[in-house]
Formats: C-alpha cells, sequence, structure tokens
C-alpha cells in the first residue's frame, strides 16, 4: 500500500538575508495529512523564519515547497489563501473591531465567489469552533490574552484552510491556557505546523515533530524519536525528567532548568 501523498513537501529548502547570512540551510521534511507538526528549537535558531518560507509568505525558489503537489512559489496569493492559513506573533487588529468582523477578515479570499450566506455561516461556525461566541459583539482590545489567541486561530479556521501555520500560539499564555489552546488546535482536525518552546507538552500533542538548531533541521520524526532526552540536552542545554502521573497511568516530562542566583552568569 502507498503512504498518502504529503500536503507539504520541503525539499532543499534554503534562504539568505539581504545581507547574506545563512538563516535557513538545506532543510527538507513532508508533513502528512491531518498531522501536527510542532517545530522547535533554540532563540534564533530559524523556526520564525522556516515557517513564514513554508506557508509561501517569504520568497521561494522553484521546487523547494510543494503544497498538495503543486509548487509553493508558483501559486497566486489569492490561490494559496484558499488553502492555507497563518496566525503569527505580533497580530494585533484595531482594538476597536468587533470580534465577528475581525473574524470575518478571514473570508476575505473567498469574498465574491460565494453566497453571502456561506461567509455568515463559516464565521458562526469558526466562533463556535473556538468558543468564542459570546464575545462576537465585543470590541478586539477588550479581549484577555488567551481570547486574542482564540480569535485569530477563529479568522484563520473562518478562512476554512486545508493547512494552519501557527507561529508560537502558545506565547504569552497562563499554564491553563497554554493546554486549552493546544487542545483546540488539535481538534480542529486539519494539518497544522506550529511553533512552540514548551517542549515536555510536544508529545501530548504532536503527531510530527522537526527540531531546529541554528539554520539546520536536526531531528524530524515522532516525538518519542525525535525528543530524547540526549538530543534535549544538546539543542536546549537543559534535562528531561520522566515522572509518572500522580494519579493517571501515564508518563509526564519535566523539564530541568537550573537557575543561577550568580547575577553574572
Ligand atoms: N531579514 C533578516 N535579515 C537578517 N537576519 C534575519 C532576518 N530575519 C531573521 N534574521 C535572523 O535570523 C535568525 C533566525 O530568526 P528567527 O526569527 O527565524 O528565529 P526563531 O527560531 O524563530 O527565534 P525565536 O525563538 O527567538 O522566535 C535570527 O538570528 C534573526 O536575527
Amino acid at each position: 500500500m502507498h503512504a498518502p501523498a504529503p500536503v507539504l513537501e520541503v525539499s532543499g529548502l534554503s534562504h539568505r538575508a539581504r545581507n547574506g547570512d545563512v538563516l535557513i540551510d538545506d532543510i527538507s521534511f513532508a508533513v502528512s495529512r491531518g498531522s501536527i507538526l510542532a517545530i522547535a528549537g533554540p532563540n534564533g535558531a530559524g523556526k520564525s523564519t522556516l515557517l513564514r518560507l513554508i506557508s509561501g509568505l517569504g520568497e521561494l525558489r522553484p521546487g523547494q515547497v510543494r503544497l498538495n503537489g503543486r509548487d509553493l512559489s508558483r501559486l497566486p496569493a489569492r490561490e494559496r489563501a484558499k488553502d492555507v492559513a497563518f496566525v503569527g506573533q505580533l497580530e494585533s487588529p484595531d482594538g476597536r473591531l468587533r470580534l465577528e468582523d475581525y473574524v470575518a477578515l478571514g473570508r476575505l479570499p473567498l469574498r465574491g465567489e460565494l453566497p453571502e450566506q456561506d461567509h455568515r455561516d463559516a464565521v458562526a461556525n469558526a466562533l463556535r469552533a473556538t468558543q468564542m461566541e459570546r464575545f462576537a459583539d465585543a470590541p478586539f482590545g477588550r479581549l484577555s490574552g488567551g481570547e486574542r489567541q482564540r480569535a485569530h486561530i477563529a479568522r484563520a479556521i473562518a478562512q476554512n484552510p486545508k493547512l494552519l501555520f501557527l507561529d508560537e500560539p502558545t506565547n504569552h499564555l497562563d499554564p491553563d491556557a497554554k493546554g486549552k489552546i493546544l487542545s483546540l488546535i488539535v481538534g480542529l482536525g486539519i494539518t497544522v505546523v506550529l511553533i512552540v518552546h514548551e517542549i515536555a507538552l510536544i508529545p501530548e500533542f504532536a503527531t510530527q515533530v522537526a527540531v531546529l538548531e541554528q539554520t539546520r533541521l536536526r531531528a524530524f520524526g515522532s516525538a518519542d524519536d525525535v525528543l530524547t532526552p540526549q538530543l534535549i540536552r544538546d539543542v536546549f542545554g537543559v534535562e528531561l525528567i520522566q515522572v509518572r502521573h500522580p494519579s493517571e497511568a501515564r508518563t509526564l516530562s519535566v523539564l530541568d532548568i537550573p537557575i543561577s542566583r550568580n547575577t553574572n552568569h
């Protein structure tokens, strides 16, 4: 039996900044349909640069990234937006915008192609899926950090994408809100590629993991295969400790992060 064709195929992807610095160095991997791919790596490894490139927001050379078999570098932006949604780190609309109107922005690539009712239904579905219906009339500026992150995800899924990219969706959230956002993302039922810093949480939700280190792909595969204590020590400089859950029959991963009292480091 053949393996299903990947949704996203990255082949020999390299990228330089205008000043010539190498930002991404010869990266290849494939994302399976329905997969949740977590991209991890230390600060400055190139994760955001990679995410922008593979979602079609950066300049690509032909053949480097294929989306459902089509060369992403040749796909017009409007066509791409029908398949791909992107939630960045620093998105902040005008605080007076009503949530419902913000979420409706996700329908822009499809405007003029579908009846008005389809757009209204898609916005209502997105608000329901993110449990944000009760805030439909609220101005964006009134929402908490966790609610804003849900709002961004609602706008992205109103777009009805086949592939959703998220750059650190758990950033600035408290531990409970992090878990809820990750559960929401996993429950969407679409292929997702996201950057996360919470490496101990990755095995709980990701089906594939990519670890970046200094512009290169250090490891790619299942969480069990990739996130070994050795790799975590080498790449992140911290110890991974496995502990038994106090009441459930499962193992938890905990990071031992040393905090120095010496302010001179
Ligand atoms: N346009 C650019 N020109 C030059 N250097 C850049 C440019 N964009 C990013 N960089 C550099 O490339 C490196 C990788 O940046 P990137 O934001 O992709 O890292 P990251 O892994 O997402 O980091 P973080 O975890 O801190 O968000 C950084 O050193 C950054 O300063």
